[in-house]
């Protein structure tokens, strides 16, 4: 052999051995994927995070807008100590307690109303929470416009996830009053006093706080969001004029005037949407500002808790409560941590450091500005297209344009689609690149040539990078990819199903085609022929031979898992265009390209053997199928016992197990 062929062949197995077509097949996945992905409304801004999502083990979902629809009623009011039935029944109330109460809801709120000329029906702006209170006081008979100049505003104090209240100091004739709105339990419990239906105000008893606590419970109980108002007078020669911006507005010693209960709906599919997440072994947890146990009968209704299963501590678990924990309680609680109440996004910073600690691939949703902490540290940060602001957008990974946890699920399904495709391309890859290579070192080292020569190679290298890559890279997702556990941090991209596989395809090629290099001649009966010309029949039977072995196998390659490796091949169209065009180059190529190939021509009969041979691939594929492989992954086994380093005791102990 010259120096020069020697360097040919080495080149050329270098250039086969190289999987360039590997970044290929991701970008394309990828991008095929995120095209895709836009119809069910999900936008990712981030190329990677497709594939990371597919790896999830949990999500941490918000509540309001995400599992629930963001419309939200007043369903539920309790005030000046008796509850209305119907909500909006303020006949009994005496005329002063319901114009304080008119006046904390037109003056403390950071919505408007507006009502048509025409006498239609009134347009509200604000948040969902502020446009539900507001629509309920024009109920209760608020006009809105004249209540606004009875008094005017001199100092706020706007509502914000973490403190979970707001105020406002409104200027009267007689005086100031601040008013108080916010979660319940938390307003309830700066009040020392209540307003009474006459008017009066009552000081608070042990018995009526708790009274007023069993109601926030209940309508909690009935997944409705509490909202408590209350109010104090303030002597306007107190108030630091001069400074007023700075002025801290007093929040103890508070009247409280009732307590509202809004409901907002499940999203329609959001049970089934967490029973795929489920099945699919991806945790669905809730995290949200609503209390715990608004939160609870929310998680309950949408399937995130199990109505058999314990309710206690820390599987249902208030912010604070996590907040205060030290980092390793942290750690073992977050594991177990289903429901959050009243958190801030601070906690979900937390829970998300918390459950990376454990190991777990974390999605986050979020769609405040303060969430953007959150969006940053977690694995894939997804935010609301319709209720985030930019900040949290512009922290994200992903966007759900339509808000909707279902669409959450979606981008999973997608994500996993990514990864699956690119298993199904290095398994391809890998049994062509095994193959070709074996068959070519056995039969260089014991006979001194090659059977697959240089230009043959650089045609079957294209074949499985480039046209591999298009052809693996845009199957679409299917329902089995949910039906198994998320790969997480760990599982080896190679996994052992992929290894059984591959061996079974690249031992069923190198061994026929060796016989074939070995002894063609007589197996094809080329005796007739000289010397020569049987060798290269012989040698052009190997190349076309193997290059069908590789397109009836790149069938397989589509279902690693599946024994029906041909369920939805007729719907991929680039599938099969990919492989009808590889079909009819070789057709060429064998035929009409034999000078450039140095191969000759084969009789119809050597096509029909070569052909046949590649069929086997696909029973043997469906028989292969059928062999048990280890849970372990393989690489585990050839892990080194001992090195250099002492193995840490728990190691060792696991490693063993
Ligand atoms: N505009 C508001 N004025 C006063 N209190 C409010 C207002 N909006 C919400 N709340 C109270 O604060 C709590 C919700 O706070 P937060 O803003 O942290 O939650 P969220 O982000 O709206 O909900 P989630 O975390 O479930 O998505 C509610 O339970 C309610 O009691
Ligand atoms: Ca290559």
């Amino acid at each position: 052999m010259g120096a020069i062929r020697i360097l040919t062949i080495a080149v050329t197995i270098v250039v086969v051995a190289v999987p360039e077509g590997l970044p290929l097949a991701v970008t394309l996945t990828l991008a095929y994927s995120m095209k895709k992905m836009m119809r069910d409304k999900a936008l990712v801004r981030r190329l990677s995070s497709c594939e990371t999502m597919g790896s999830a083990t949990t999500i941490c979902s918000d509540k309001t807008g995400t599992l629930t629809l963001n419309k939200m009623t007043v369903v539920e009011a309790y005030f000046a100590g008796t509850k209305l039935d119907p909500c909006d029944d303020v006949s009994q109330m005496s005329d002063s307690a319901a114009s304080l109460i008119i006046e904390g809801i037109a003056q403390n709120t950071t919505g408007t109303v507006f009502l048509p000329e025409d006498g239609g029906a009134a347009e509200l702006t604000g948040s969902p929470t502020e446009k539900a209170i507001l629509s309920w006081g024009l109920k209760i008979g608020m006009d809105f416009d004249d209540v606004r100049t009875k008094s005017s505003v001199i100092h706020v104090f706007p509502f914000n996830s973490e403190k979970k209240r707001g105020a406002v100091a409104v200027q009267l004739d007689d005086g100031v009053h601040i008013h108080w709105k916010g979660a319940a339990e938390i307003v309830l419990s700066s009040c020392k006093s209540w307003l009474s239906v006459d008017g009066s105000v009552q000081s608070m008893s042990a018995e009526k706080h708790d009274e007023f606590k069993r109601s926030i419970e209940d309508m909690g109980a009935n997944s409705l969001r509490c909202v408590a108002f209350a109010y104090c007078s303030f002597d306007i020669e107190k108030i630091p004029m001069e400074d007023i911006t700075s002025w801290e507005l007093p929040e103890d010693d508070l009247t409280l005037l009732g307590i509202i209960g809004i409901k907002d709906p499940c999203r329609p599919g959001v049970r089934d949407a967490v029973r795929l997440c489920t099945t699919a072994g991806v945790k669905v947890r809730m995290v949200t500002g609503d209390n715990i146990e608004t939160a609870k009968a929310i998680a309950l209704e949408c399937g995130i808790l199990d109505a058999n299963s314990v309710i206690s501590e820390p599987v249902v678990i208030e912010g604070k409560v996590f907040r205060e924990m030290s980092e390793s309680a942290r750690g073992e609680a977050a594991d177990k941590i289903i429901v959050m109440g009243r958190s801030s996004p601070n906690d979900k910073l937390l829970l998300v450091q918390a459950l990376k600690r454990k190991g777990h691939v974390v999605a986050v949703t979020g769609d405040g500005t303060n969430d953007a902490p959150a969006l940053h540290e977690a694995d894939i940060g997804l935010s609301m297209g319709i209720s985030g602001t930019e900040v949290a957008k512009e922290s994200s990974d992903i966007i759900i344009l339509d808000d909707d946890f279902t669409s959450v699920v979606k981008v999973v399904r997608w994500g996993r689609s990514v990864y699956a495709n690119i298993q199904k391309f290095i398994q391809f890859q890998l049994t062509v690149n095994v193959a070709a290579l074996v068959i070519n070192v056995v039969a260089a080292v014991s006979s001194g040539d090659v059977p697959l020569n240089a230009v043959e190679l650089l045609w079957v290298n294209l074949i499985m990078d480039t046209l591999g890559a298009l052809a693996l890279a845009t199957e679409p997702p299917t329902d089995n990819l949910m039906k198994r556990n998320p790969v997480g941090r760990r599982e080896p991209l190679v996994t052992n199903i992929m290894w059984r596989n591959l061996f079974v395809q690249a031992l069923y090629q190198v061994a026929i085609l060796l016989i074939f290099d070995f002894d063609g001649v007589r197996i094809l009966r080329l005796q007739n022929e000289s010397r020569s010309d049987a060798e290269k029949i012989t040698n052009t039977f190997i190349f076309n031979t193997f290059v069908f072995c590789q397109i009836f196998n790149e069938f397989n390659a589509r279902k690693p898992e599946e024994k029906n490796v041909f369920k939805g091949v007729t719907k991929n169209h680039l599938f099969m265009g990919i492989i009808g065009i590889t079909t009819v180059f070789q057709i060429l190529i064998i035929q009409f390209l034999g000078k450039f190939f140095k191969i000759v021509r084969l009789g119809w009969r050597l096509w029909l053997v070569s052909v046949a041979i590649g069929l086997v691939s696909w029973p043997l594929a469906y028989v292969g199928k059928f062999i048990p492989v280890p849970v372990r992954p393989l690489p585990d086994y050839f892990k080194p016992r001992c090195c250099w380093k002492p193995p840490r005791r728990d190691e060792e102990e696991g490693g063993q197990s």
